[in-house]
């Protein structure tokens, strides 16, 4: 834990030093040696040289109440989650037109000057909110090669507020004129609030519990939302988009565009998950795998960086409430009845990742072994 930990950044930073990718898209300035902060060791970088497209779950049967086609996508849930917890969604009833809004409207916003978009750095006392490039003001090493806008979205916020949460985020940040946008982020979320709610649904029933079960746990939770640029990398071989790692939270629903760049993790080796147009990529987390005791894995996965391409991508991470014990159902753990972490609420989880603790591929079991000696009974 050590190593990682001493990667975060104690000292305030001036934000943005010299970072090599500023204005990539506006720019015709070529960057050759990329500055040593951005160098990931080997062994994180080794290649993958398989792709993994399976398992596609069609969710239109679910969607419409068919009991049959609902045990059948179940299935292939559970085989997917109980081996890699990576699998793609088709047939999700999200709009096409806004999923392509959503991507779209990420081109104007990640164009923005420099110094209009740090006016969305640092909103809130956590710094992993509003704008960041590189995470340069949080890490010292390992720097990610993308710039990110990250915001909550509270489950029980409504669209017909006067001005919905994302909204104000996006106008009271970057301007009026960026409330449009907002709006689109607003449905989005709305979106993916739902999705991910449905897919809880898949996810009890696969186990054998209630199907309402976890649905009722992620219900009034409060969701984290992504949007990732990765700009064009010319030296090959030694950055990363992102870093390998587990997401910490319960359920990720990634909208890719057709760049690709996303990696999985599984049978020892890395593999290559090819863009599929109208397709959504669901990654089991951290906060699930400890809902179900651990027998659903918790994906392991990277963001390779592209030579020529600049790279979008938006991750709607599903949350419980801050306060909310993760804890799994009797019926998970009444198997061998040992548990494999402790109790934790979400909120200790997330301060881990923000505070001690730079989220990688062994969060999970550093936060338990943290939690397990910081409490004066263990569990
Ligand atoms: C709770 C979170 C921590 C991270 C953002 C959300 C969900 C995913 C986590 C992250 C993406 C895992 C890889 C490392 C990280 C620092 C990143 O590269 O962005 C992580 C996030 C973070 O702490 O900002
Ligand atoms: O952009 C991607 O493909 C993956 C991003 C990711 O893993 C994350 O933001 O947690
Ligand atoms: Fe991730």
């Amino acid at each position: 834990m050590d190593s990682n930990s001493s990667q975060l950044e104690s000292r305030e930073q001036a934000p943005n030093q010299q970072l090599p990718f500023l204005h990539t898209s506006q720019s015709t300035h070529k960057t050759l040696f990329i500055p040593s902060k951005f160098i990931w060791p080997k062994g994180d970088l080794v290649e993958a040289y398989e792709r993994l497209s399976e398992p596609h779950v069609d969710l239109e049967g679910f969607l419409k109440g068919d009991k049959k086609a609902t045990i059948e996508a179940s299935k292939i849930v559970r085989k997917a989650c109980l081996k890699h917890g990576f699998f793609q969604l088709t047939n999700h009833g999200v709009d096409q037109n806004l999923l392509a809004t959503a991507l779209d409207k990420m081109g104007p916003l990640f164009n923005l000057p420099l110094s209009l978009k740090t006016r969305a750095s640092q909103t809130r006392a956590a710094k992993m909110w509003g704008f960041s490039t590189a995470h340069s003001n949080r890490f010292s090493s390992k720097l990610p090669w993308k710039e990110t806008f990250s915001f909550e979205f509270d489950h029980s916020c409504n669209i017909s507020n006067n001005e919905p949460p994302v909204v104000h985020f996006f106008s009271s940040t970057l301007g009026k004129e960026f409330e449009e946008i907002g709006m689109v982020y607003e449905k989005y979320c709305q979106a993916m609030r739902e999705l991910s709610l449905a897919l809880t649904e898949v996810l009890g029933i696969s186990l054998g519990v209630e199907r309402s079960y976890f649905r009722k746990f992620f219900e009034d939770g409060s969701s984290i939302m992504r949007l990732n640029s990765y700009p064009i990398c010319e030296q090959g071989g030694v950055a990363l988009g992102t870093g390998p790692h587990c997401d910490p939270t319960a359920l990720t629903i990634l909208h890719q565009d057709q760049v690709g760049g996303l990696e999985v993790f599984a049978n020892n080796k890395w593999h290559t998950v090819p863009p599929s147009p109208n397709s959504l990529v669901v990654n089991i987390g951290d906060v699930f795998m400890a809902l179900c005791n651990g027998e659903y894995k918790s994906c392991v996965h990277r963001a390779v960086v592209n030579k020529h391409k600049e790279r979008r991508s938006l991750a709607f991470f599903l949350c419980p409430r801050k306060d909310k014990v993760v804890r799994p159902p009797e019926k998970l753990v009444a198997g061998d009845g040992s548990r494999k972490y402790p109790d934790f609420s979400w909120s200790e989880l997330f301060e881990f990742t923000q505070k001690h603790y730079r989220a990688d591929a062994v969060t999970l079991q550093n936060f338990s072994k943290w939690v397990v000696s910081s409490r004066p009974c263990g569990v």
